[in-house]
Parts: C-alpha cells; structure tokens; sequence
C-alpha cells in the first residue's frame, strides 16, 4: 500500500472516531440534562414529618433574604435581617390546638364554602358562605356568643402572643415592633371541589404579595396530616426542589413572607384540614388589635 493511501484510511478511521465520540457525548449532556431536570421537577424533601415532636427548641433552616426586601421600607428590629423557616411543636399544646379546633368547628359550622375551602376570620368577622362571606358579628349578632366564648378568644390571644415571641427570638427581633396583621383567619379544607377561586388554596403563592402587609408568616396546625387527612402538606418552593412540612396538631410552622419563601399547600385528597393563619407585620399603620367579640 503506498504511503498516501494508508494516511487516507487513517484519517478516515480517526474522523469515524470523532463522530463517534460527539455522538456519544451528545448522548451523554442529553441524559445528564434530562435526570437534572427529572430531579428539579420532582426532589420533594419532608422538612417535618406528622410523627416527629419539634421540642423543646424549634428546628430552623435559615435561608437567604430574596432581593425584594431592597425594596420595602425597613423598620429596624423587624424587618428581616435574617429569612428562614422554622417549625415547633412545643409552643401550643395539643389540649389548646383542640379547644381552638372545636372553635373552628363550631364556627364553620355556621355556613362554610360550597366548594372545599372555608374560611372564619374572628377579626373582621368573615366566614364563607355558599359562594361568598359574610359578616359573622351581624349576620348572627348575638347568638354568636354561645359559638366564641371569651376564654376561646384569651387563648387565641395568648396563643398569639406566644408564637409572636417564638418568632422574635427565633430571627432576633424587637416583639414588640412586630403587629398581628390581617387577615387572621381559621381554614377548614376538605376535598369537596372547588366552586370558586376562593376555594383555590393550592396555588403556589408569596404571602408578601398575596396580603401585602406580611413579613412573618405563621399557621398552627390543628389536625394530623395522614389521620384527620391526606395531602394538604405545606410545600416550600425551592429552586433546588420541594420541602414539606406535614401538618400536626399544635404544631406552629412559621417562616419570612417574602419570595424566599414561596409556597403552596397540597390538594386535601380525603378527611378535613384545619389550620390557623396568624401574621406579624412590621408597619405598625398595618396592625391590627386581637379579635373580639363586639
Ligand atoms: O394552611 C397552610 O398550611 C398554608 C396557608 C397559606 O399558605 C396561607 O394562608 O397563605
Ligand atoms: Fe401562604
């Protein structure tokens, strides 16, 4: 074979060789794409599971700030310096959580939405009806005493006054230059359908947008998450992937409202969810007194 024509075969066993090696690693940045998206889409971690006890001191994960606080005024001692989640289970008793959800019981018993998302807000005294809310304190007037008793709005109180110190320590804040905000409600969910978008509590959302005046985030759970129901854990949103929390009775997650913290809950797929949402804001021309009974 002359010289000229083995260099010819050479060459053409080498580009044979490179093709084949592009192909390959084509195939290779294909799959490894293909299992970082498969892992993006569905890595769900359990932050807290239903059967774990959070005591005594609550279990934090500390996350960065979104850059959307640049944005917001500051109010200093309140405003996070700090972002993070936290859960515990020693804030709220499991006896309290149960007074408080027969109170809810009692309550949404009064009417409740047509799909399956109620909510009764002591505060301003709304609680869905049908398709719509109404005004508890006049649609009921009275009678509504022998529904809220004084000693269910003490708890609350307390309650409130215990998570919101719970919250300053666990960020570093001043309590008292944190405000109960609205709304402050209490939800029933079941897995009746929706009727209206109200009833559309599963919708990934930041609560700083959705109510404004947010900066701390708190929900008290007051039922178990796999007895009293299935699906409706809480799912924080992570670019990297999920974490729940499963909810359980007494049981206080609490979190930055900002973006940092985006979230969702799962659709309730049997039995019924109960959980109260109680948030802090730091503007004070934003807070709110606790509820009472007119
Ligand atoms: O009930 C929950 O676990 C969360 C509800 C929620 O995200 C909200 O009220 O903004
Ligand atoms: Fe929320």
């Amino acid at each position: 074979m002359s010289n000229a024509l083995r260099q010819g075969s050479t060459w053409r066993g080498y580009r044979g060789l490179l093709a084949l090696l592009l192909v390959a690693a084509c195939v290779c940045t294909l799959a490894v794409w293909l299992y970082m998206s498969y892992l993006d889409s569905d890595i769900t971690q359990t932050l807290v599971s239903q059967g774990e006890l959070v005591s005594p001191q609550p279990r934090v994960f500390n996350i960065q700030c979104s850059e959307d606080y640049e944005n917001y005024k500051r109010y200093p001692g309140c405003t996070p310096q700090r972002c993070g989640r936290a859960v515990t289970d020693s804030v709220v008793t499991r006896e309290e959580a149960q007074v408080l959800r027969r109170l809810a019981e009692r309550g949404l018993a009064l009417a409740g939405s047509e799909g399956g998302a109620s909510i009764l807000d002591l505060h301003s005294g709304a609680l869905s009806m049908g398709k719509q809310f109404v005004n508890i304190y006049r649609y009921f007037g009275d009678q509504i005493r022998d529904v809220i008793t004084q000693e269910d709005l003490q708890l609350y109180r307390d309650v409130r006054g215990r998570i919101q110190a719970v919250i300053a320590e666990t960020f570093g804040l001043n309590p008292t230059l944190m405000y109960l905000t609205k709304p402050t409600f209490f939800s029933r969910i079941n897995s009746t359908a929706a009727k209206t978008q109200h009833d559309e509590y599963w919708h990934p959302h930041i609560d700083k947008v959705t109510y404004g005046s947010f900066d701390y985030t708190s929900l008290l759970y007051l039922s178990d998450y796999g007895s009293d129901f299935s699906g409706g854990r809480f799912v924080f949103m992570d670019s990297n992937g999920n974490q729940t929390v499963e909810p359980r009775t007494g049981r206080v997650s609490f979190f930055s409202s900002g973006s940092e913290n985006l979230h969702r809950v799962e659709k309730v797929t049997w039995g019924t969810r109960y959980a109260i949402t109680v948030s802090f804001t730091c503007d004070p021309a934003h807070g709110i007194s606790d509820p009472a009974l007119p």
